[in-house]
């Protein structure tokens, strides 16, 4: 049984909020005026963002993050890029990305209309409210809503990124589509360049390449117990072109008891890389030898992570890693999270090149079922779905 060890009355408008208004969103709850954080968000002591045993130590809070600059990738320094992308995959599982080519006003734009959206009536916002995973546009809030103990101080918006989709897609603020669907186009050219950047650091291009025609889905099967497509580095990066891209638009407006939740509780990513962007306001922090790091926001840089289907894919050579989210009380944070992978009826299975007698295969194949399959029924924080993957026999 969880015990809380604040027993203070918790006397303001935050308890006197009835039913099930907390499913309209923190947004919703600042609006109502609270000054207090409802119980429903408050985290059993050894779970508070300064008591975890991680945050003890504080030598290592100033770390930098690799920066890979994107320019030189396509220089003289190529194999330099490559070696440093290698490195940051490895031993941090984050890294930076300046001279990326997306422009500084669809940056800029991006984030101001995600402030916009969220800025709207609740009337407009709950248009899209939706507990259905499957949904093409889903705003809710918390991390996982319906399998959540403790909730989580944010909201947010999420887009799945088809042309089929982008017709759902808020019509308001009047430019959102417009500047989503902008965005969104860029972050996957950009995605697509870091992946095949990320596979060759891999060593798979220079081993793959005797297969130069890609097939097609049809001609060689995509089903997770009877797929003989062929592995080899055309057909995946043609996959990885093909593949599904989600937006997630977070808002995490200023929360009174800050110490007492999360913006977002310690998680992974499902997919293969995650982009990310954040406003000016510091929150993001990552698990970076069992310490919590802050990143600090870096103008017109993206934040990109390594997600569960890359650790599944390089057989855990690269891991995914565990980050979070702080709340803080002065000032809203706005986030756009692009999560990349394959298409969502594909199958993530270790790439066979990087499996061998010293590196056995120790990930089961999974796809993005098996992903909803477990978030609508088990806790998804920290790594629990890809350790739900893992093959029993290999211990490390
Ligand atoms: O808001 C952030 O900085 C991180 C967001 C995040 O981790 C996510 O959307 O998965
Ligand atoms: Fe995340």
């Amino acid at each position: 049984m969880v015990m809380f060890q604040e027993m203070s009355p918790r006397d303001d408008k935050s308890e006197s909020i009835k039913g099930q208004e907390h499913n309209k969103g923190v947004k919703h709850l600042c609006e109502m005026g609270i000054t207090k954080v409802p119980k429903k968000y408050i985290l059993p002591t050894l779970e508070r963002p300064d008591n975890s045993i991680t945050t003890e130590l504080h030598d290592v809070t100033n770390l930098q993050l690799p920066v890979i600059d994107f320019a030189e990738l396509h220089g003289a320094n190529h194999e330099q890029v490559i070696t440093s992308l290698a490195h940051a995959c490895q031993n941090y599982g984050f890294f930076q990305v300046i001279n990326h080519g997306i422009s500084s006003n669809v940056i800029d734009e991006m984030i101001d209309v995600g402030r916009r959206f969220f800025e709207l009536p609740l009337k407009e916002r709950e248009k899209y409210m939706s507990t259905d995973v499957h949904s093409l546009v889903r705003y809710g809030t918390s991390f996982n809503q319906m399998k959540d103990g403790v909730l989580c101080w944010r909201d947010f918006l999420k887009l799945v990124c088809t042309t089929e989709a982008h017709s759902q897609w808020p019509s308001s603020p009047l430019d959102f589509r417009e500047m989503g669907v902008e965005y969104a186009r860029e972050t996957k050219m950009l995605f697509q360049s870091l992946m095949e950047a990320i596979l060759e650091s891999l060593g798979l291009e220079e081993k793959n390449t005797h297969n130069k025609t890609p097939k097609t889905h049809q001609e060689s099967g995509n089903n997770k117990h009877s797929s003989k497509r062929e592995e080899n580095y055309d057909n995946i990066i043609k996959d990885i072109g093909d593949g599904s891209q989600l937006m997630v638009v977070n808002c995490y407006p200023p929360c009174p008891e800050p110490e007492l939740t999360f913006g977002m509780p310690p998680h992974s990513d499902y997919g293969f890389l995650t982009l990310l962007l954040q406003d000016e306001v510091e929150g993001l922090q990552i698990l970076h030898k069992d310490h919590w790091v802050t990143i600090k926001p870096r103008p017109q840089s993206f934040v990109v992570n390594i997600g569960d289907h890359l650790e599944i894919l390089s057989n855990g050579r690269y891991k995914s890693v565990m980050h979070r989210v702080l709340a803080n009380s002065k000032k809203s944070r706005i986030s756009v999270a692009s999560l990349h992978s394959l298409a969502f009826t594909a199958v993530i299975r270790p790439w066979p090149m990087l499996i061998n007698d010293e590196n056995p295969k120790r990930y089961k194949d999974t796809d993005f079922a098996d992903f909803v399959q477990y978030i609508t029924t088990c806790d998804s924080k920290h790594k629990n779905f890809l350790e739900s993957r893992k093959l029993t026999h290999i211990y490390t």
